[in-house]
């Protein structure tokens, strides 16, 4: 974590998006400290996963503009962010079903940094270069996440929180710049849930800034350095942990809500 380094990494300007009559992201605008931990937090269909789906060029905006450090990257495709430097996990954990820890890893560098397929059924000598220092840089990875000993296992029979770091080695082998987490403690027993906690901590360490959509308060007041708070897909308010905790107007949109004593 690092407050003092305050270039904005990523920048939501008066974003909207509807989905018929709704409003799921309401001019919405916000920046990410660069190195920051930054949390979204919001009621049940605030629209934070929507926010995720329009950051990572899933869906495109009705109104607005997304921009990563100076580069314009609204209605951009998924590649394209992904080479950007943004990479992210999912709610609820994709993996498939029948790739071992590594390949999932390995796979996952080709997929969302668009890699040709040409070279690769040839297996030119630049491709297998490439393909050397790319198992490297996995093997890095692995051992940093905490998954080298059982690369060969396959990924989708692991526990919930081995999965979840595949999914997280996945993220970080595109060497992102920035990495997005959506719930990603959701489903997960204390254990998991802290060793999670640690591990996205030392990710941050390593330099790479983080915006984490989360319901556990713990966590969130635990981890963030900034929070912005969604409700009906309008910014609510935003400020360091301390700052939001009591806020009333967060006890308000979370009132009765299970989340807010999770
Ligand atoms: N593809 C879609 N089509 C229609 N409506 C959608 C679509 N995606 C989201 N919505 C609606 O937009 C609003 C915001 O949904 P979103 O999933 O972004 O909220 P959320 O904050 O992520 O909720 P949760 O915490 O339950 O995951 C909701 O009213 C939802 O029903």
């Amino acid at each position: 974590m690092n407050s003092n380094n305050r270039t904005s990494i990523l920048t939501v300007d008066h974003l909207s998006k509807s989905f018929g009559g709704v409003k799921a992201v309401n001019d919405l605008s916000f920046s990410v400290t660069q190195n920051n931990i930054h949390a979204i937090i919001g009621p049940n269909g605030a629209g934070k996963s929507t926010l995720f789906n329009l950051i990572t060029g899933v869906i495109s905006p009705n109104e607005g503009k997304i921009q990563l450090l100076d580069t314009d990257i609204t209605s951009l495709r998924p590649d394209k962010i992904a080479q950007h430097g943004i990479s992210r996990t999912f709610q609820n954990i994709r993996l498939f079903p029948d790739m071992t820890v590594f390949e999932t890893v390995l796979i996952g560098t080709y997929l969302f940094t668009g890699g040709k397929l040409l070279p690769a059924v040839l297996r030119t000598k630049e491709f297998r270069e490439k393909e050397l220092q790319a198992k490297a840089r996995i093997e890095e990875i692995l051992q940093f996440v905490g998954l080298w000993e059982i690369r060969h296992e396959y990924a989708a029979k692991l526990s919930y929180g081995n999965q979840r770091r595949v999914e997280i080695a996945r993220a970080l082998a595109t060497n992102p710049l920035l990495l997005l987490l959506d719930e990603p403690t959701a489903g997960m027993n204390q254990k998991e849930t802290k060793e999670l906690m640690q591990l996205f901590s030392q990710v941050n360490t390593q330099g790479i800034t983080i915006l984490i959509i989360a319901h556990d308060m713990h966590l969130v007041n635990t981890l963030s350095d900034q929070i912005t708070v969604i409700n009906f897909g309008e910014k609510l308010v935003e400020g360091p942990p301390e700052l939001i905790q009591n806020h009333p107007a967060v006890m308000e949109a979370y009132m009765g809500r299970a989340e807010v004593n999770a």
